[in-house]
């Protein structure tokens, strides 16, 4: 059985095919704001995103995801704690069967029904498969949702899950711009982590909006009408695809911002 969200595949049992799992820079983690030390240093972030860009949305048995071209400087993250210029590969989303949970960082315990995490990889490296084995490899940035007003922004995304019901299917969906999907204030906390799915590898930069963008409780349903089965198998709802937060094990968590 592969890894997966479940009582018997799930995070607590991914240490046996992953052993990093228990590793120095596991994500995610709880953010404790008094302990994040603010560093003058830390640049605003720099996102660039071309809706052209933009390829498919995909049900990849875990979560769903948004994928962009990625063979060009068109959509980047620059500048914010790292150096050189990372291209976004992918968007994808962690929710809750219910509103009091979802998230995957948490903020002093607090949990939020749903997390955005955009996936960037860095360009001094041929591909992300390359980077996604490098210390300095990934930039994921972070976003909470907070439910309250509807998100038109997510309804667009929401508004394909129709055909992408089941694990394995997708759809093209051009034109979106990840942008849109960006808090009004971009302050952040940034540590070094890791994939928070396996193969959990220690290769990301961390970086986590303090600003919650919407969502309506009526979208956070919709999020949960997704499968994370397969056509002709027994259906079973995606919810729940969040890994807990691990250890810090020591390690710096800076702000952006006092
Ligand atoms: N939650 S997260 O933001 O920490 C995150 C970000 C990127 C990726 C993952 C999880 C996981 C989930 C899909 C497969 C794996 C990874 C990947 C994809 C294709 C090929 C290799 C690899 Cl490592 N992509
Ligand atoms: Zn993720």
């Amino acid at each position: 059985m592969s890894w997966g969200y479940g009582a018997d595949n799930g995070p607590e049992k991914w240490v046996t095919n992953f052993p990093i799992a228990d590793g120095p820079r596991q994500s995610p983690i709880d953010i404790v704001p008094g302990e994040a030390s603010f560093d003058g240093g830390l640049k605003p972030l720099n996102l660039k995103y071309d809706p052209s860009t933009c390829l498919d949305i995909l049900n990849n048995g875990h979560s769903f995801q948004v994928t962009f071209a990625d063979d060009s400087d068109s959509s980047t993250l620059t500048d914010g704690p790292i150096s050189g210029i990372y291209r976004l590969k992918q968007f994808h989303f962690h929710w809750g069967a219910s509103d009091d949970r979802g998230s995957e960082h948490t903020v002093e315990g607090t949990k939020y029904p749903a997390e955005l995490h955009l996936v960037h990889w860095n360009t001094k490296y041929p591909s992300f498969g390359e980077a996604a084995g490098q210390p300095d490899g990934l930039a994921v940035v972070g976003v909470f949702l907070k439910t309250g007003d509807d998100n038109p922004s997510l309804q667009k995304i929401l508004d394909a899950f129709d055909a992408i019901k089941a694990k394995g299917k997708q759809t093209s969906f051009p034109g979106f711009d990840p942008a849109t999907l960006l808090p009004g204030c971009l302050d952040y906390w940034t540590y070094l982590g890791s994939l928070t799915t396996p193969p959990l590898l220690e290769s990301v930069t961390w970086i986590v909006c303090k600003e919650p963008i919407s969502v309506s409780c009526e979208q956070m349903a919709k999020f949960r009408s997704l499968l994370f089965s397969a056509e002709g198998e027994a259906e079973c709802c995606m919810v729940d695809n969040y890994r807990p937060p691990q250890p810090l094990k020591g390690r710096p968590v800076r702000a952006s911002f006092q």
